[in-house]
This record gives structure tokens, C-alpha cells and sequence, in this order.
């Protein structure tokens, strides 16, 4: 299908045909100042059809039966029916409504009155099936417009203003701007003189502003018909002279005999007859030279009314006659009310009081016809108005509401997105704070560690040893336990760094001071108290459980390989052990004999163990 509005970029071989289609259906037909004007432009929409395009075609075919036929009513209807023909067959709804409209166009030109609004239905039916807002306000517009014309105004302007939304909320402002002249004409028919003027006066803007040459002229007249109908007599003739420099500029014969025909009522009442008589006799010459007979029956009254005027009333009389039998064809009763009045005075003037009496009777008949008529109408749109303020008055309480809901929901959302930020900024904060106390634990847990341990072996230093050494005491006579301690002291090491190195005697010293850890069991201490000294404290333990423990340190040192470093280099350790005594006042009495027994051991020639017990 056509997309409703036109695609910006000619972008599918259909592309080009939509903007064209778009543009003629919009103001590109209404504007052109010839029929061949017309027909050029519906020719170059129909040179860009895309070869075997079949909707494309029925878009078209429908655009050409509205434009193509002003003369040739049963040529516009065959058209229409073959069109209709096609739509159905392919299924195409906007075919349908399309050709049921212009079949009514067609049907309204032959004057067959009855079968017109059967079309704008199922038109109309066919619009709302396929849900086209646009071609919905078509048969709305084209529908109210026919009510209008039958005086149904009642009718009409709910059709009319309906249209106008649909057109407004679609975006065919042009479409919609011209339906304030219907509506206004609908107005005015229905004697709501002010809603008349107030959409006159709107679209008269709007379509000087488009130069809608034909919108501008009809506008004028109807402002025209209104200006007499309010006694603004003045207003009335001013608007028919700009209407007349249009229709003299544009050339445009009929409008000027229309122009001349409408002055004539004003002159009339300003009683300059001869002026008056001579403008409808220059309408009649200029209807007669287009062959147009539909102005017949005003020409007649107005004639006879100027006749009257200057006295010529028998000629006023047949002018009536003649009047009288257009318009009872017509059915137009607010100019058959006029003529009844008018040929009333004649007849009076003339002495025929019979007939003037009875003439005065019918027009007041007709006038009180139209006057409830009108009354019945107004009080049918009051209705109508009544309803459709109550529902733009619910409508706006349901939007106000829905808007109300919305911010409410808006609110909601926002604090939830604050809520969520906040707890995403305390989760960062947890976590930041999380690792800053991690690493200031890891950092303390560090510095301890360098605080209490050998950097050069990584068995605890000296001042950690004897910290866990006086613990150890303490813990041994609280438990009435024994305590021995055993100070490991390398033999000979001067001559490892003198021979090898200071660097080969450190690493001697960690993997040495390594394998003593290893020798221990898990809660024997183990520290470094000097450069190659060491002390072992062996809780709950006996002085005779010690000495194997001793032995097999003395054992794992000697066993060490360090061919690595220095090819044949062994290490041995001399050691002195003390139990622990309850007169030992701290861990440095226990210490003091564990070196003398050191001592001992180093005098008695080195790897080996010495008790010290004194
Ligand atoms: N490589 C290294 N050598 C150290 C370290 N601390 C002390 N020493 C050395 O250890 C040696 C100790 O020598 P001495 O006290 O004479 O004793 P020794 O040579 O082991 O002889 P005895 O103990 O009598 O068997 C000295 O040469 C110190 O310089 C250390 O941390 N690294």
C-alpha cells in the first residue's frame, strides 16, 4: 500500500510515484489555474506508475476519476465502476473507498440525488475497515457536505468537524483548512450566524495565504450572503467588489456573472433598481453565453424584485412566475420563502389582495417551516456539541490523569536510579575500604613478620626468640612441664667465608638454618641469636628426650650437600643443652648454661653435644 505520507528519498521505482500521488492528492490539483493544467499533472503521475504495479495503478485510476471527467458524468461512473471492479478483485480497500467516492461525484454531476449517500457510506465503511484515518475523513467531508446541501446541517457539522480532526491529526492541513468554508457555509445555513463568520474569517486567511483561488472566491460570496442576511449592507457590497477584482483578474466569466447576480440584492435594498436590473441583466447575458442554466430561478427573482422596485410590477409578476417554478423544482425554500413575500407586494400593489393574502400565508408557512427547522437543528448540535464537550472533557481527565500516572511513574523510576547509585556507591566504598584493610593487614602482617624474623634464613630473629623463649618458660611452669634448650653453634665457619665467600657463607647458613626447621618437630622454636649461633627450645621435653633430638640435628647438618656451592665443602655444629630448673630466674640462666655447655663443646673439639649443668 502507499505509505500516508510521502517517502523522503526517491529511494524505490515507486518512490517517485508516492511524492507525485501525495502532492496532487494534497493541494497539486486544487492550485492549477486550467483543466490542461490538470491533465498535465495526472499525466505525469501516470508516466511514473512502476510497470505492473496493480495498486499503484488503482491509486492512479482514482486520482484520475476525481480530476479527469468535469464533462462526461457517465464516463466518470464507467470509470468508477471499472476501478471498483479492480479494488475488489485485488482486495484493495483504499481502491474501494476511493471509487465509491468518485462514483458519488459522478452520481451528484447526472443529479441523481438519492443514490449519493449509499456511495459516501460504503465508501466510508470501506475506510474504516482498512483503518485510513485519511480516506475516512474523505467520506466524512464528502458526507457532510451532501447533508449540508439537503439542510440537514445537523448532520452535516458533526461529519465536517469530524473530518477536520482526522485531517488536523494526519498532517493534511490543507485538507483541513478547507473544510472551515463547509463548515461555515453549514453554519450559516443553519442560521448560527456567529460560528458562520468565525469560520469564514479563518479560512479566508488560510486560502489567501494559498492563493486558492477558487476556496478565496467562494469564501467572499458566502461572507457576502452573510453580511446581507445581518442587514451589513455596506460589508456585503465591499465583499462582492474585492470578489469581482478576482474574478475580472483570473478571468473567470462564471464568477463574474455570479458576482453580478449577488450584487443585485444589496443595490435592491438600497433602492437603486435601475443599477440592480441592469448587474442581474449582465449575469443573465453572461450565464447564457456559458450555457449555464442553474442560476435561472435567482436571476428571475431578482429581476422581478428590481421591476417591483421601479414600479413595473405586472413585469415583476412574470419574472415571479418564472421564479416560482425553478425553485419549487429546487426545493430551495429560504429564496421560495423570499419570492412568496416579494410577489405579495406586487400583487397588493396591483389591487390583487386575494392573492397577496395568500402568498403572505405561504411565506409565512415557509418561514415558519425554516425557522423550526433551524430551531430543531440547533438544538440537535447543542446535543451534539453537549456530547462532544463531555468527551473532550473526559478525554482531557483521562490524559491529565495518564500524565499525572506517568510523572508519578517518572518519580518512581528516578529515585529507584538514585536508590541503585547510592548502593552501587556504597558497594565501591565497602570494597574500597575492604582492600585498604587487607592491605594494612598485609602490610602489618609484613612489617611483624620483618620485625621477628631473620631476613637471611627466615627462622625468627633474636629479639623473637627470646620473646617465644620467656613465653615458653612461663607456659612450662604453668603447666609443670620440663624445657630444655640446645644452642647450635657452626664449626669453623670463619674459614667457609674465608675460603668460599661471604655470599657462599649466608646461603650456607639458610639452607643449614632450614634444615634444623625441618628436624624439629612442629611446636619445638627455633631462632637466630648470632652470626652463625642458634637456639632451639624443645617444650615438654625431658633433658633424656632432648638428646636424640640433639643428635639428629647434629645428623642433618652434617648430612647437608653443598656441592653446589663449593665442591666437598661439609658443615658440622657444635651443641650445648640445658634442661630447665626451677631456680632458673629467666630464659637467660637457661641460656647461660646451654652456652657453657657450648663452650665445652667447642673446647672438646666441635661436632658434638655438651650438657651443661652446672
Ligand atoms: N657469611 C656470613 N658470615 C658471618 C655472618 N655472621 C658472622 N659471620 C662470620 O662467622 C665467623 C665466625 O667466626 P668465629 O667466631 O671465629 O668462629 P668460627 O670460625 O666458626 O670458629 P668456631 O666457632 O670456633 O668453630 C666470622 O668470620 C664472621 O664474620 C653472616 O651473617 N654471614
Amino acid at each position: 500500500a502507499i505509505p500516508a505520507q510521502a517517502p523522503a528519498a526517491a529511494s524505490s521505482p515507486g518512490a517517485a510515484f508516492d511524492a507525485k500521488y501525495m502532492e496532487l492528492r494534497g493541494t497539486g490539483l486544487s492550485t492549477q489555474p486550467s483543466p490542461a493544467q490538470v491533465m498535465a499533472r495526472l499525466d505525469e503521475l501516470a508516466r511514473l506508475r512502476p510497470a505492473g504495479d496493480s495498486v499503484r495503478d488503482l491509486r492512479y485510476r482514482a486520482i484520475y476519476c476525481d480530476w479527469a471527467f468535469d464533462e462526461n458524468p457517465g464516463a466518470q461512473l464507467a470509470w468508477a465502476d471499472d476501478g471498483l471492479a479492480r479494488s475488489r478483485a485485488a482486495h484493495d480497500g483504499e481502491g474501494e473507498a476511493n471509487f465509491h467516492y468518485c462514483r458519488a461525484a459522478a452520481l451528484e454531476t447526472t443529479g441523481a440525488q438519492d443514490q449519493i449517500l449509499p456511495e459516501y457510506e460504503a465508501g466510508i465503511a470501506a475506510a474504516r475497515r482498512i483503518g485510513d484515518d485519511r480516506l475516512l475523513a474523505d467520506g466524512l467531508s464528502l458526507r457532510g457536505g451532501l447533508h449540508s446541501l439537503l439542510g440537514d446541517q445537523a448532520r452535516a457539522i458533526p461529519d465536517l468537524v469530524a473530518a477536520q480532526h482526522l485531517y488536523r491529526r494526519g498532517g493534511f492541513k490543507a485538507d483541513a483548512e478547507a473544510l472551515l468554508l463547509d463548515i461555515a457555509i453549514s453554519y450559516r445555513r443553519m442560521g448560527d450566524n456567529a460560528k458562520a463568520r468565525d469560520y469564514l474569517q479563518q479560512n479566508e486567511i488560510y486560502a489567501s495565504a494559498l492563493g486558492d483561488y477558487d476556496q478565496l472566491v467562494a469564501n467572499l460570496l458566502q461572507q457576502g450572503y452573510l453580511a446581507e442576511d445581518e442587514d451589513r449592507i455596506d460589508d456585503a457590497l465591499a465583499l462582492y467588489r474585492r470578489t469581482m477584482v478576482l474574478a475580472r483578474e483570473r478571468g473567470n466569466d462564471y464568477d463574474i456573472a455570479s458576482v453580478q447576480l449577488a450584487m443585485a440584492w444589496p443595490w435592491i435594498l438600497r433602492k437603486d433598481y435601475a443599477r440592480a436590473l441592469a448587474l442581474v441583466d449582465a449575469a443573465r447575458a453572461g450565464f447564457d453565453a456559458l450555457g449555464d442554466r442553474t442560476n435561472d430561478d435567482m436571476l428571475a427573482l431578482r429581476r422581478g424584485q428590481a421591476h417591483a422596485g421601479l414600479g413595473r410590477h405586472v413585469l415583476s409578476l412574470s419574472e415571479y412566475a418564472l421564479a416560482a417554478t425553478a425553485l419549487e423544482r429546487s426545493d430551495n425554500r429560504r429564496y421560495l420563502a423570499l419570492l412568496h413575500r416579494a410577489r405579495a407586494r406586487s400583487e397588493q400593489a396591483l389591487g390583487r389582495d386575494a392573492q397577496a393574502f395568500a402568498d403572505l400565508e405561504r411565506y409565512i408557512d415557509i418561514r415558519e417551516s425554516i425557522t423550526s427547522a433551524e430551531r430543531s437543528q440547533q438544538a440537535q448540535m447543542l446535543r451534539y456539541q453537549f456530547d462532544n464537550d463531555r468527551e473532550l472533557l473526559e478525554n482531557e481527565r483521562v490524559a491529565r490523569e495518564q500524565g499525572l500516572r506517568d510523572r508519578q511513574l517518572q518519580a518512581l523510576l528516578q529515585a529507584r536510579r538514585w536508590q541503585w547509585t547510592a548502593i552501587a556507591l556504597a558497594c565501591v566504598l565497602l570494597l574500597l575500604l575492604g582492600a585498604l584493610v587487607v592491605r594494612q593487614l598485609v602490610r602489618m602482617r609484613r612489617l611483624h613478620e620483618i620485625a621477628t624474623t631473620d631476613p637471611l634464613t627466615g627462622v625468627a630473629n633474636r629479639r623473637s626468640i627470646e620473646h617465644l623463649g620467656a613465653k615458653a618458660i612461663a607456659g612450662a611452669r604453668a603447666a609443670g612441664q620440663p624445657l630444655c634448650a640446645l644452642i647450635l653453634d657452626l664449626d669453623h665457619f670463619k674459614s667457609v667465608n674465608d675460603t668460599h665467600g661471604h655470599p657462599c657463607g649466608d646461603k650456607v647458613l639458610a639452607r643449614m638454618a632450614h634444615a634444623c626447621r625441618d628436624a624439629l618437630r612442629h611446636f619445638d622454636l627455633l631462632g637466630r641469636t648470632g652470626g652463625e649461633e642458634f637456639l632451639v627450645l624443645l617444650p615438654d621435653t625431658r633433658m633424656d628426650q632432648a638428646w636424640p633430638i640433639a643428635r639428629r640435628l647434629c645428623a642433618t647438618v652434617a648430612a647437608i650437600d653443598f656441592d653446589d656451592l663449593a665442591h666437598g665443602l661439609r658443615i658440622t655444629v657444635s651443641i650445648g643443652m640445658a634442661e630447665l630448673r626451677s631456680a632458673d630466674a629467666s630464659l637467660h640462666d637457661l641460656v647461660a648454661r646451654a652456652d657453657a655447655a657450648l663452650y665445652q663443646a667447642k673446647g672438646n673439639g666441635r661436632n658434638r653435644i655438651e650438657v651443661g649443668d652446672a
